[in-house]
């Protein structure tokens, strides 16, 4: 394995030091960090180092969609995007609600390599909202799982959630809910506001998400398990989970990147790379999600990334599936709208994407300190590159980003998986490449 010598690097956004990277551990740092022969150097003189991204809400749409994603296309964005750990949501075709689909999943994420997989399992049987899955065999599963939801649906029967919670207590696992209350929502296009009314469009009110949220923290609280809320995007649901967290209540929230930056402005141009559920909102809710992701409400960033094949996307709005891409974006858009304006620091952003979700997920290896001994799971950042999104340029096998043609800041220049570069000079690297060719080919980034 190639020993790495990361000089200048800023562990955290902290000061310049060096880190060596050897037999898959961060081996030393500082000076004892030295060059030695056959050491790959990489100049990463401002540079931030952070432990590599954890990502607890990934579409991988295999099997069953492989046209939208496969393992191996989705693992190498994350890769791309800085991460070292994502999970794969259960709403794959088969669904992951057996221990065979996730052993499946997970296999074919270890068989890539890029970075680790780790399957959600459904919660109910086919999604369908009725039977609990065979939650017991996916956590005693290969796969470990750890986190189980129907997302893309909501668990809305009260008593199947309530017994969920009850159940993954024997394996300290956690429900991951989508909160959308599925009567308030028929046939919704896009968030209910000024916008919808203008745009004749049907609505997606914030009270069908809050009213999910204030139920399951409420139900978390009754049984004493741990919830965790997917990609809230309300400041009610902010109001919520604030209130929840004061009172004890096992809780965790995610926001997405998208709904950290984006409003139901854009849907006024129908155009369908804008349609997300739950969907874009008002920017009174982005503020509420940046302030709640500033001040701990909220405690971690998830990607949603939900690749779609053309055919979905490239239809009238209200044809058009619901969904985004994100992982090749995602640590942009946190740069741009949290660091870059003071409201997170890197050490925050560490939190918020690699150490929480590790923590929530209950992912071993991952989102730990970067610290002598410590498996080197990391991630390398320009912050002051600048780059332009293109879609067709990127890993992912769809083109669904809202970002396209956006001027976004940041660069991850380099990822390391175990000690391992699967990302150099912002380029993946192949299992079994020469690293020296690897990086000799496409220049040095600095
Ligand atoms: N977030 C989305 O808009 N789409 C998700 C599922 C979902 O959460 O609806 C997808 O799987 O495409």
């Amino acid at each position: 394995m190639t020993t790495y010598l990361l000089t200048g690097a800023r562990p955290l956004g902290g000061d310049p030091t060096d880190v060596l990277v050897a037999d898959g551990v961060v081996a030393a740092l500082g000076a004892e960090a030295s060059r030695g022969s056959g050491v790959h150097v990489v100049d990463a003189d401002g540079l931030v180092l952070l432990p590599g991204l954890v990502d607890l809400h990934t579409h991988l749409r295999e099997p069953g969609r492989e046209d939208a994603e496969t393992v191996e296309s989705g693992t190498r964005a994350a890769a791309l995007g800085g991460f070292t750990a994502v999970h794969a949501m259960a709403n794959t075709s088969p669904a992951q609600d057996t221990a065979g689909v996730v052993e499946q999943v997970w296999r074919l994420g270890r068989d890539a390599g890029w970075c680790d997989v780790h399957p959600v399992g459904a919660v109910t049987v086919g999604l369908a909202g009725e039977q609990l899955a065979e939650l017991s065999a996916m956590a005693r599963s290969a796969a470990a799982v750890r986190m189980f939801s129907d997302d893309g649906r909501c668990v809305h029967d009260p008593v199947v959630m309530r017994r969920a919670l009850e159940y993954v207590k024997a394996f300290d696992g956690v429900v991951a809910q989508h909160a959308q209350e599925p009567r308030l929502t028929e046939g919704a296009q896009m968030h209910e506001g000024v916008v919808s009314a203008e745009l004749g469009l049907t609505g997606w009110p914030a009270v069908a998400e809050e009213a999910i949220v204030a139920r399951d923290v409420l139900l978390a609280e009754h049984v004493g398990s741990r919830l965790h809320v997917l990609h809230l995007s309300t400041a009610g649901s902010v109001e919520i989970v604030r209130w929840a967290k004061a009172r004890g209540i096992d809780v965790t929230a995610e926001v997405t990147p998208h709904h950290l930056m984006l409003t139901d402005d854009l849907v006024r141009g129908y155009d369908p790379r804008f349609k997300v559920n739950p969907p874009l909102r008002t920017a009174d809710d982005v503020e509420a999600v940046r302030q709640g992701l500033a001040d701990g409400t909220i405690d971690t960033v998830g990607t949603d990334h939900a690749p779609h094949p053309r055919e979905d996307k490239d239809c009238e709005w209200g044809a058009a599936a619901f969904g985004m891409t994100g992982l090749e974006t995602a640590l942009s858009v946190v740069q741009a709208v949290m660091v870059d304006t003071g409201r997170l620091t890197w050490s925050d952003v560490a939190r918020v994407m690699s150490s929480a979700p590790a923590r929530i997920g209950r992912v071993p290896g991952h989102g730990r300190p970067i610290a002598v001994g410590e498996p080197a799971n990391l991630t390398l950042v320009d912050p002051a590159a600048r780059r332009v999104v293109v879609p067709e340029e990127q890993a992912t096998a769809s083109v669904n980003s809202p970002f396209a043609g956006r001027e976004l800041p940041g660069r991850v220049v380099a990822t390391f998986l175990r000690g391992r570069a699967t990302v150099l000079d912002g380029t993946l690297v192949e299992a079994g490449a020469s690293v020296e060719r690897a990086s000799g080919r496409h220049g040095a980034h600095a």
